[in-house]
């Protein structure tokens, strides 16, 4: 008699430092642009699942933002999205970046990592870049990680991922489904609209500004029956300065016009309806530090 199939089923942290590729794996992994990736470390602020179903399981992927340590407020509450992603999640895929030396940081990361308990992929990540760290890295982490086995990925060129996920589902305990299988986010379309804004912006600005960024959805309104329905969404990119503003603006508003041309045709790939974007500018000082915001924000 044929054994009965064993589903897998898992939510699996993605943790590693600033720019080690989070998000670009995440991406890879579920084949949907689910999270947004910048090359400006700390883009990603809240936990993204991804949600990847196949015949042997269902993954449930929490993103999370670069692990850093640092007092500021803002920072702190970054680590809290780090410490509870870890506190819910079955098992963790720990992403290094093989082009960047080990240090004291990465030391702070596998010490709280091994603490949790919790099983880890282990991934040295960005491989297409032939890394002269690349040796020392995996030296490092055999004797502080003690990992069954390293993957090597190159995210970005969606390399190793079938290998990745063979790891993962293995590490996986046994289960059901958790989300329908057509199900690959659980993102609020406005959570997705909002931060694929932000993508576009942050893409335009110069390195100070994207920090400074974040994109309030203030209105949003379906309009129209069947072939012809419509979601017209107001945003607003959000910035701290108003000499930020003109930034994002641009002359004659043609920086703005085109973070909203931009973010208009990738929203309409993603959207089984058109959207309709009144996309403006505004001034908040001081945001980073105020705690509602932040606490909208990071969920
Ligand atoms: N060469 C190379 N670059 C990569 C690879 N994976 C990611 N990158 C690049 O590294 C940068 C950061 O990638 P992200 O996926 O945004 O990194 P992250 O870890 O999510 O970043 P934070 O949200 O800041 O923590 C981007 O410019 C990516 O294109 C890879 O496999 N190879």
């Amino acid at each position: 008699m044929a054994g009965k199939i064993r589903m897998k089923s898992a939510f699996a942290a993605i943790i590693g430092r600033p720019s080690a590729g989070k998000s670009t794996l995440l991406n890879a992994l579920c084949g949907e642009k689910v999270s947004i990736t910048a090359s400006v470390p700390q883009t990603t602020r809240n936990k993204i699942r991804g949600i990847l179903t196949e015949e042997r399981g269902q993954l449930v992927f929490l993103d999370t933002p670069g692990y850093h340590n640092s007092d500021r407020k803002y920072n702190n509450y970054m680590m809290g999205v780090v410490n509870s992603s870890l506190d819910e999640c079955e098992l963790v895929v720990y992403v290094v970046d093989s082009t960047r030396p080990m240090g004291k940081e990465e030391q702070e990361l596998i010490d709280m990592l091994t603490a949790s308990g919790k099983p880890l992929v282990v991934v040295l990540n960005k491989c297409d870049s032939n890394s002269q760290y690349k040796k020392d890295i995996r030296a490092f982490l055999i004797v502080n990680v003690h990992p069954e086995s390293i993957i090597e990925t190159s995210a970005l060129k969606k390399e190793g991922i079938d290998e990745l996920k063979e790891a993962i589902f293995k590490a996986a305990p046994e289960g059901p489904p958790m989300y329908p299988d057509d199900f690959y986010t659980d993102q609020e379309p406005e959570f997705r609209i909002a931060e694929i804004i932000r993508e576009k912006a942050i893409s335009k600005l110069s390195q100070e500004i994207p920090h400074a960024t974040y994109v309030e959805i203030s209105d949003m309104e379906m309009k129209g029956e069947g072939d012809k329905q419509k979601l017209w969404v107001r945003a607003f990119v959000t910035v701290e300065k108003e000499s930020q503003k003109g930034m994002v603006i641009g002359k004659g508003g043609d920086q703005i016009k085109q973070i909203r041309r931009e973010a208009v045709s990738e929203l309409n790939k993603i959207f089984p309806y058109k959207i309709q974007l009144d996309l403006r500018v505004k001034v908040n000082p001081k945001w980073r530090t105020k705690d509602y915001l932040l606490k909208g924000m990071i969920k």
